[in-house]
């Protein structure tokens, strides 16, 4: 397999209400594993994602498979298999979880048996309607939806905020299998979670990429990790 990374970003800057929000910003998603996305609050890592996305104006560049995609409309590079989970999880409350995965297939044959491999309890909530669903389950919707279609790489904005711990896990252990199969750009609080499943991490301070490498490096620093994260060690 190619080494190359499957996203480079580079002198990434976004500009909102008068706000210099991303400086700069260059890093890249390696082709395989779960790169993590780390900074403090307001940081600019949303912000990153959504840059990255093409639903802000930004300057720089950001190679998708080798190709400047920065410009590029969203519809186009989600069709290009560049998948996007994001933190309020974008599930239709109104419908049921059988409606928000319908509406999701973007092409003839959508993988429900692997939605229905990582998410039984989705085949079993099939008629529930979403808005009625927990926390955690409202989560799996949102990630079987991205599953269902062919991904190149997968972005997922701060999937375990506001779960309870089992249920933190629980999606933990469904993004590791998901990450065995499609790259995975985190951003992630839960400093065990990033332990357990990446490979790579970038930290975001102010607009600028503070701090880059390999994922346990950062957490084993428990002086990089307060300084950078505001955190002890974990
Ligand atoms: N539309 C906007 N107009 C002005 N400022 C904005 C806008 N959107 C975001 N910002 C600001 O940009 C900064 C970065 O926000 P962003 O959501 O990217 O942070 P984050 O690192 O994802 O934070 P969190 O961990 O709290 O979600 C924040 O200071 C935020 O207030």
């Amino acid at each position: 397999m190619s080494r190359e990374p499957v996203l480079r970003v580079a002198g990434l800057s976004v500009r909102l209400g008068g706000s210099h929000i991303l400086q700069g910003v260059t890093f890249d998603v390696a082709p395989a594993g779960v790169t993590a996305l780390l900074g403090r609050n307001g940081a600019g890592k949303t912000t990153t994602l959504r840059a990255i996305l093409g639903e802000l104006p930004a300057t720089g560049s950001v190679a998708y498979d080798g190709r400047e995609i920065l410009g590029r409309p969203t519809h186009r590079l989600v069709r290009d298999g560049l998948a996007y989970v994001p933190e309020d999880r974008g599930v239709f409350a109104g419908l049921t979880v059988a409606e928000n995965l319908r509406l999701a297939e973007r092409v003839p044959d959508p993988d429900y048996a692997l939605v229905h491999e990582l998410f039984p309890e989705l085949a079993t909530r099939a008629g529930q309607r979403a808005g009625t669903l927990s926390g955690g389950q409202q989560q799996m919707v949102a990630i079987a939806r991205v599953l269902l279609n062919p991904n190149r790489l997968l972005l997922v904005d701060e999937p375990t905020k506001g779960l309870a711990p089992a249920v933190v896990t629980a999606v933990a252990t469904v993004l590791a299998r998901v990450a065995g199969r499609v790259p995975v750009l985190l951003v992630e609080q839960n400093l065990a979670v990033v332990r357990r499943l990446a490979t790579d991490a970038v930290v975001v301070e102010a607009g600028r990429v503070a701090w880059r490498g390999a994922a346990g490096e950062l957490l084993d620093d428990g002086e990089a990790t307060r300084s950078l994260l505001g955190v002890g060690r974990h």
